[in-house]
C-alpha cells in the first residue's frame, strides 16, 4: 500500500473533486467518505480510479454481521486499496466484514485492506467515559478495540497518534495505524481532539496519516500537500 499522506477529499462533487486533483501529477492516495460517497455514489470511485489514484473507501460500516458481510460483498467489488468498519461493532461483525471482502474480491484481484476505527480522534476520554460510559482510559479503550481487530484478522486500525506506538507494541509492526488528526504546527483543530503533526506521526509510530483540512482548504492545497508529505517523509 501506497506511504503517502492520504488526502480526505471531503467534497460534495465529482466536480470539486476534479478540480482540486487536477494540479497534482502524481499518484496520490485519497479517502473518499460518507459525504462524497453518498451524493457521487460507486462513479466516483471509478472517476478517481481512472485517474491512477490509490482510493482508501471510509463508510466506517457498522450494523449486524450479516448485513456488514453483504455489503463488503458488493465494497469488494469497487477495487479500492482500503476500507473500514467500527470496531464497536464486535469481534463477530469484523470477522464478516472479513469474508465479505474475500468473497467480493474478483479472482486475480488484491483483496482491499480492512481496517477498524477505534476511538474517534473528535473524541475525548471525558467524553467517551461520560456518554458512551466506557470505564476506561481512552487509550485503554482503543487497545481493547486493536486486540479485537486483530483477533478478528484484520489488517489494523484507525487511531491518533497518541495511540500508535502501544499499538504497533501490542498487535505487531505489521498492523496498520492509519491516523487521522493531522494538522501542520499552529493550524486550526477544527472538530478534531487528539491532533499530531506530520512529523510527530512519524515518529511516534503511525503506518500512514489522513490529512483533510490542512490541504483540501489550504490556498495553495499543492503547496501544503508537499509541505505535509516532507514533514512526513521526514526532510
Ligand atoms: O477517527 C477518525 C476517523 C476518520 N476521520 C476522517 O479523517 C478525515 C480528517 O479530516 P481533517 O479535515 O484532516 O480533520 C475526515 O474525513 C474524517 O471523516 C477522522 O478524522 N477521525
Amino acid at each position: 500500500m501506497l506511504k503517502s499522506p492520504i488526502v480526505a477529499l471531503d467534497f460534495s462533487t465529482q466536480e470539486e473533486v476534479i478540480a482540486f486533483l487536477q494540479p497534482f501529477d502524481e499518484v496520490l492516495f485519497v479517502k473518499v467518505g460518507m459525504e462524497l460517497y453518498l451524493q457521487e455514489g460507486p462513479s466516483i470511485i471509478t472517476a478517481i480510479k481512472a485517474l491512477g489514484h490509490a482510493v482508501f473507501l471510509d463508510l466506517k460500516l457498522h450494523d449486524i454481521p450479516n448485513t456488514v458481510q453483504s455489503a463488503m460483498r458488493g465494497l469488494a467489488k469497487l477495487g479500492v486499496d482500503l476500507v473500514n468498519v467500527h470496531a464497536a461493532g464486535g469481534q463477530a461483525m469484523m470477522e464478516a466484514a472479513m469474508a465479505g471482502l474475500m468473497e467480493g474480491t474478483p479472482h486475480g484481484q488484491e483483496r482491499p485492506k480492512l481496517i477498524a476505527v477505534t476511538q474517534l480522534t473528535s473524541t475525548t476520554e471525558q467524553q467517551m467515559q461520560q456518554e458512551q460510559q466506557i470505564p476506561l482510559t481512552l487509550e485503554a479503550s482503543v487497545k481493547n478495540y486493536a486486540q479485537l481487530a486483530k483477533a478478528a484478522g484484520l489488517d489494523g486500525v484507525v487511531c491518533s497518534v497518541y495511540e500508535a506506538a502501544m499499538i504497533g507494541d501490542s498487535c505487531g509492526e505489521d498492523f496498520l495505524r492509519v491516523t487521522p488528526g493531522i494538522r501542520l504546527a499552529g493550524g486550526e483543530a477544527h472538530d478534531q481532539k487528539r491532533v499530531a503533526t506530520p512529523d510527530s506521526a512519524r515518529k511516534d509510530g503511525s503506518t500512514h496519516i489522513v490529512v483533510g483540512r490542512a490541504i483540501t482548504q489550504a490556498t495553495q492545497p499543492r503547496e501544503a500537500y508537499q509541505a505535509v508529505k516532507n514533514l512526513w517523509e521526514g526532510y
